[in-house]
């Protein structure tokens, strides 16, 4: 792969970069509750602009569906990301109305050297998730913001997505891997191939359809697999427990029932849950048995039990991959589990390694000193894909681009 350096080193003075970011942060409303994938952007946006780049940044938040008005609904609105990135690059950052359109065009064509502009929520377009000549258009419309111009990829809680703004814009553009995709490719290469053991996966958080997947390829590589967060009651259900109002995924009850036959010894699963009346804060409360979850109440948390024997299966690990809070860390009466489940791994004289936006955002909500760990990933599903050995799409356009870049190979 190219990186960030070589182009530099080939002079970026008052060209235009398109430079891919995840800036996916959680939000409260309008306000940032954790700025930690925007910090692992800046070494990437210092550099280039420092060089006298004209920068286009391109970026996600959330899950819009296709062709929301990028900035009429608060949550999927880049601008308080943007206020943050201005404020801790010291310097006015452009936010541009929409994706590929007039101002995006326009704000960067006024674009002075070292100067930075972002475009609008790529994933209001509805063709950056697209069938593939969708994402072709949007990848054409990309490249022809920044004529004469070069890619940068440096979101790395994204390569994993077959998206325009990941994989189709590398093809159009000559593409580099920004400092913050080098180094998690590097540290990650570590847990592949042949990890120190005894090797602990820790799954847990809301994204259970897209997890399930990765869970059952990594069941053969790891020596234990412990099961929380929202994901736990899928499989709780296949062991015959009624979950009450727990997120379930119904379809996936029969695969996790074949996994916990196949993988009897390697799969730990919560033996109490902390139940909630509601979604909210302040909902009753209580913890309970497994098996003895009361009609309608949602699992929001693992229990102290359980906490206490994950702990015990974390003690001898040599190497650790934690991926998804143990529960909605987010409300005070919930966050007891994945903090406790935090100071386990951090206690451990293992390698490891926490992926995840919200993972992150846990451990630094818990307080934790992150020099504790190994490597906090900002990636949760791109390092979890990575660890099952796949060549992430994002990450493989950017070697072939490299290939088809050398004298004499054509692409
Ligand atoms: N039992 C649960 N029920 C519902 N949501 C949960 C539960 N446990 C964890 N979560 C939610 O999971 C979310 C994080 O999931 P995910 O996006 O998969 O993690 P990451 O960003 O670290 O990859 C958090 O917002 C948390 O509130
Ligand atoms: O938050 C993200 O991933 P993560 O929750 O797996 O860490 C990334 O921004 C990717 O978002 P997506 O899972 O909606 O494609």
């Amino acid at each position: 792969m190219r990186t960030v350096d070589d182009l530099v080193g080939e002079g970026v003075q008052d060209r235009f970069v398109l430079l891919r970011v995840d800036l996916n942060v959680p939000l409260d409303g309008w306000n940032i509750t954790d700025d930690g994938r925007i910090q692992a952007a800046l070494p990437t946006v210092r550099k280039l602009l420092d060089a006298g780049a004209k920068l286009v940044m391109t970026a996600h938040l959330g899950r819009p569906k296709g062709g929301e008005p990028p900035g009429r609904d608060r949550l999927m609105s880049l601008s308080p990301v943007v206020a943050r990135l201005g404020q801790l690059l010291d310097q006015r950052v452009h936010l541009a109305e929409d994706v590929v359109g007039p101002s995006a065009h326009e704000k960067a064509e006024a674009l002075e050297a070292g100067e930075a502009l972002v475009l609008a929520n790529v994933r209001c377009d509805p063709r950056e998730t697209g069938d593939a000549r969708e994402r072709e258009e949007l990848a054409s419309a990309l490249a022809e913001l920044v004529p004469g111009g070069a890619f940068v990829s440096d979101g790395f809680g994204v390569v994993h997505r077959e998206q325009a703004s990941v994989v189709e814009v590398a093809r159009k553009l000559p593409a580099y891997a920004g400092d913050l995709v080098a180094r998690e490719t590097e540290v990650l290469r570590r847990l592949v191939g042949d990890p120190e053991r005894p090797y602990v996966v820790i799954l847990g958080g809301s994204k259970v359809s897209d997890k399930l997947g990765v869970l059952s390829n990594l069941l053969p590589k790891v020596d234990k697999l412990l099961v929380g967060g929202a994901m736990c009651f899928t499989f709780l259900a296949a062991q015959g427990h009624d979950v009450g109002g727990s997120k379930l995924e119904s379809d996936q009850v029969d695969t996790c029932r074949e996994l916990l036959t196949k993988y009897a010894d390697t799969l730990v699963l919560p033996t109490d849950v902390v139940v909630a009346s509601e979604f909210a804060a302040d909902a009753q409360t209580r913890t309970v048995s497994v098996s003895e979850m009361p009609e309608g109440w949602l699992g929001l948390d693992i229990g102290p039990e359980t906490v206490s024997a994950f702990g015990a299966a974390l003690a001898d690990a040599a190497t650790v991959f934690w991926n998804g809070p143990m529960g909605v860390f987010e409300m005070e009466p919930f966050a007891a589990g994945t903090k406790g489940v935090a100071e386990a791994v951090a206690s451990t004289s293992a390698f490891s390694v926490i992926g995840g936006g919200d993972s992150a955002s846990a451990i630094r909500a818990a307080g934790l000193d992150e020099g504790r760990f190994g490597h906090i990933s900002t990636g949760g599903g791109a390092s979890l894909e990575f660890l099952e050995g796949h060549v992430l799409p994002g990450i493989a356009v950017l070697e072939s681009s490299h290939r088809s870049a050398r004298p004499g190979e054509e692409s």
